[in-house]
């Protein structure tokens, strides 16, 4: 067993937090999942923990921290956040919110290209584990690499974050944008100006800007953007098509998480002043103000400017 059979604790039952489960269990490691639906009791599951990978959605994450703060964690566990979202009254990031809650423990983020259906097939896939605490995502390194998943480390934890969580909103812009058959041109002109918006929020957001080149962010970006398993990309494609919101999330399977993280993007662009054109216009129709034609107008119209201003 790798690392004296660390044991590990999956909290969320989505199908994220059960990949990351067998991906420690090919490494032949001990792991519990934690669903609030199981009716176990979480205290005694983490009592001998090692590690708790935090993979629920958005929305989990702060009850999630509060449950786990009534129960005095020890402060050597290793906390590791696998959330691609933007908490909604704070606009925080998972990062900022776990680290407020538990600073003295060791916090790593996981991010990367990483949709869930293709690592459960043994596809091989790449990610990134980010930390301050580089001990600890060197452990997680170890402790989640095997043949067909290869795990790189990072030192910006913010970037490795904030990459995987706006690529969602660009998901659904090019979810629409092949919804409505726009071309192989359209698609390319729309990711590569999503890089510099994504790049213009990470870095004012406190994420480095190689980061976002990297599998965090570009790699994710182009994983999300040109796959039907995204389901992000699923509501951009068929909002195209003409179905409501409402239709869509009755039908989607699991969560997509850049239907929220373009509200909060576009208070936080507000705020801070951030041109994020893209945002704007997925925003507008995910509010039902335009239909995804004139989305497309309102970006191709725009005052013309240089290609890197
Ligand atoms: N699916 C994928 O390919 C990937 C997903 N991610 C990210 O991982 C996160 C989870 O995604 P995924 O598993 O696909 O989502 P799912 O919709 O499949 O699952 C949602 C998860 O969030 C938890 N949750 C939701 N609401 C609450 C709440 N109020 N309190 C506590 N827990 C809650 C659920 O917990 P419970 O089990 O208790 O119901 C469940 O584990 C998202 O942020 C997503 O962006 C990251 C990389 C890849
Ligand atoms: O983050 C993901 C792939 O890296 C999963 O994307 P969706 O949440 O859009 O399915």
């Amino acid at each position: 067993m790798l690392e004296n059979a660390k044991k590990i604790t999956v909290i969320g039952g989505g199908i994220w937090g059960q990949t990351l489960a067998n991906l420690a269990r090919r490494n032949h490691l001990a792991v519990r999942v934690w669903s609030r639906h199981i009716g176990e009791d979480l205290g005694a599951i983490i009592a001998d923990t090692e590690v708790i990978i935090s993979a629920v959605s958005i929305k989990g994450v702060v009850p999630t921290i509060e449950k786990l703060q009534q129960l005095q964690l020890n402060s050597r566990i290793i906390i590791v956040t696998a959330t691609k979202g933007l908490e909604p009254i704070t606009t925080r990031t998972p990062f900022h919110l776990w680290n407020q809650a538990f600073p003295a423990n060791p916090l790593v983020v996981l991010s990367g290209p990483n949709l869930a259906k293709e690592i459960n097939q043994g596809l091989p896939a790449a990610t990134v584990v980010a930390s301050y605490v580089q001990k600890a995502a060197i452990l997680l390194q170890k402790l989640l690499s095997g043949e067909s998943f290869r795990v790189y480390l990072n030192s910006d934890p913010l970037g490795t974050e904030l990459g995987g969580t706006l690529k969602n909103v660009m998901a659904i812009a090019s979810g629409v944008c092949d919804g409505l058959q726009l071309g192989t041109n359209a698609k390319s002109a729309l990711l590569t100006r999503a890089l510099p918006e994504i790049v213009r929020v990470g870095t004012c957001l406190g994420g480095c800007q190689e980061t976002f080149f990297g599998l965090s962010g570009l790699g994710d970006l182009l994983a999300t953007c040109n796959s039907p398993l995204s389901r992000n990309y699923q509501v951009g494609y068929q909002l195209a098509l003409g179905l409501s919101l409402p239709e869509i999330l009755g039908k989607l399977e699991g969560t997509a998480e850049g239907i929220n993280t373009t509200e909060v993007l576009m208070r936080i662009a507000q705020e801070k002043n951030l041109y994020v054109p893209i945002t704007c216009q997925v925003d507008r129709l995910l509010r039902g103000e335009i239909s995804p034609q004139v989305a497309v107008y309102e970006l191709m119209r725009r005052d013309l400017k240089a290609e890197f201003d």
